[in-house]
């Protein structure tokens, strides 16, 4: 069964059209994989959010100033499927992260597997577990925040959406906001039951926009999840950096 699973997985990733994601992230900082994960799978990984055990902490957002709404992060080892999607992943968002290091003039490049980068992570003291499941409520939401847990980041993460708008939720939507010398902007995201979005952690690269101006400028992106009009929205979170 789980052979089949990581089969499957290799030739949704392989359908991905990885170039196009590639010119979204650049455009947008985020980009749609629609339908990495069937509504099963997405059901399943729901039903797990009401468990006791696998979790390493429960955090009420409420209590940090985080929003509305709760989240845990998995304990290693992580749910299988959440597993081989983390590991699968990494690689084809590798080189366009080392790519927008070259273009921010940030000076680290990132290893072609998720071992040897999780390696470096707990080196630097870096050894807690990041995916996580969320669940929000009516009248929920999420602040706009950045995910950084330390020294070492990798600059792409993942979320995907395991419930489906208009059935299971209404409101709740995933929104990437964008500081730069343009000024600043918002963009939301739509997804259905089981689209994964790959986005900026902190920043992304943009080429110049003064006219004849050659150079890049700096983006710096948030993200968050607007106010759930009703019913109940789950996603599960993959952040390739480990946290101190
Ligand atoms: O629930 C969402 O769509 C966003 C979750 C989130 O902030 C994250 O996984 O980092
Ligand atoms: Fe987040």
């Amino acid at each position: 069964m789980k052979a089949a699973a990581s089969h499957d997985l290799a030739l949704t990733l392989e359908a991905c059209d990885w170039a196009n994601i590639g010119r979204s992230l650049d455009a947008h900082g985020n980009a749609v994989l629609p339908g990495l994960l069937t509504a099963e799978q997405c059901d399943a990984l729901a039903a797990l959010y009401c468990r006791e055990e696998g979790y390493r902490t429960r955090i009420v957002m409420a209590r940090h100033g985080f929003g509305r709404g709760e989240y845990k992060y998995f304990a290693y080892p992580l749910p299988p499927l959440l597993d081989q999607l983390r590991h699968a992943l990494y690689p084809r968002l590798a080189p366009i992260a080392n790519r927008w290091n070259l273009q921010l003039g940030i000076d680290v490049q990132y290893p072609g597997d998720l071992a040897a980068f999780l390696q470096r992570c707990h080196q630097a003291g870096q050894t807690r577990p990041t995916p996580l499941i969320l669940q929000y409520g009516e009248g929920d939401y999420n602040c706009l925040h950045q995910d950084l847990y330390g020294e070492h980041v990798f600059p792409l993460q993942v979320v995907i959406l395991l419930s489906e708008p208009g059935r299971d939720f209404s409101g709740g939507e995933f929104v990437m906001t964008e500081i730069s010398a343009q000024g600043r902007r918002a963009d939301v995201v739509a997804l259905r039951q089981g689209d994964a979005v790959v986005f900026t952690v902190n920043q992304r690269p943009a080429p110049s926009s003064r006219p004849g101006r050659r150079g890049t400028r700096k983006v710096a992106m948030r993200h968050g999840v607007s106010r759930i009009r009703s019913g109940q929205r789950h996603t599960v979170g993959l952040i390739f950096h480990d946290a101190r």
